[in-house]
């Protein structure tokens, strides 16, 4: 399923997004050439929704099971306020099946909102409500595992992230300051990933916005939003002009 604002066109298949074109017609996002598209496996690249677990921290599958799930698509979905000027959107809904529940005994309503700007701005917007009738609380962590699609992994560099902590997941989770928390395979792993060529390692970098190092709480009734913005600027645009800390502010 895809759809278009003036000339940039978003491609979605369940509840990922696996293609953003800005209005020159280039990919912004990766995708690898051997992904498997076919449930109950992950597809490898675009912007797989990591939930009700980030990683491995939890007993449920790498990355939890929703990145898996087909979501629905909510046909008359809330409008958006008024002031907006934004129209081009798609709701995406999932709930869980009595599969699921075996595996994760909370009732949940995930809304997936993915929005194209009037800039060609790609917004995702993720609406996660507790819908146990009878009075659980549930906890969670989450991510938007996006894979950005560049030219050539050795002329990339990340900046705005230096000051920040993070987990190594290669230490143990150990917390760390000033890297960034980015991932790509690199050579040896990419050869080891069946659903990975073994050169595309150079074409990809993960960004992954997430909630999880202090895990979600949900009562009954609440509902906890989590937004993804995603502009494509000029590289000029890019040196120093990100501050961290008002990034983290204005989110
Ligand atoms: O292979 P996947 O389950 O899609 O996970 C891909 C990657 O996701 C995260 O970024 C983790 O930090 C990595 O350790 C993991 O390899």
């Amino acid at each position: 399923m895809g759809f278009k604002a003036a000339n940039q066109q978003v491609y979605l298949y369940g509840g990922h997004v696996t293609s953003w074109k800005n209005d020159h017609g280039e990919e912004l996002l990766f995708v690898s050439s051997k992904a498997i598209f076919k449930p109950p496996k992950a597809i490898r690249g675009g912007i797989p929704i990591c939930f009700p677990q980030f990683s491995n921290h939890g007993p449920l599958e790498q990355h939890g099971f929703a990145r898996n799930r087909f979501w629905s698509i909510d046909t008359d979905p809330p409008p958006f306020p008024t002031n907006s000027s934004t129209k081009a959107f798609v709701d995406l809904i999932l709930k869980p099946s009595e599969e699921d529940l075996k595996i994760w005994p909370h009732s949940f309503e995930f809304r997936l909102r993915v929005t194209l700007g009037p800039g060609g701005d790609l917004m995702l917007t993720s609406s996660i409500r507790n819908t146990n009738v009878e009075g659980k609380p549930f906890t969670f962590t989450f991510a938007y595992h996006t894979y950005f699609s560049v030219s050539d992994i050795s002329e990339v560099r990340v900046e705005g992230l230096e000051t920040l902590d993070y987990l190594d997941n290669l230490k143990n989770k150990e917390q760390l300051t000033e890297q960034g928390l980015v991932w790509n395979p690199w050579d040896k792993k990419a050869k080891a990933m069946a659903d990975f060529g073994d050169d595309e390692y150079k074409h990809m970098l993960c960004m992954e916005t997430a909630a999880v190092e202090k895990a979600i709480t949900l009562k009954p009734g609440e509902e906890w939003r989590g937004r993804q913005e995603l502009s494509a600027v000029p590289s000029s645009y890019c040196s120093g002009q990100l501050d961290p800390q008002r990034v983290l502010q204005s989110s």
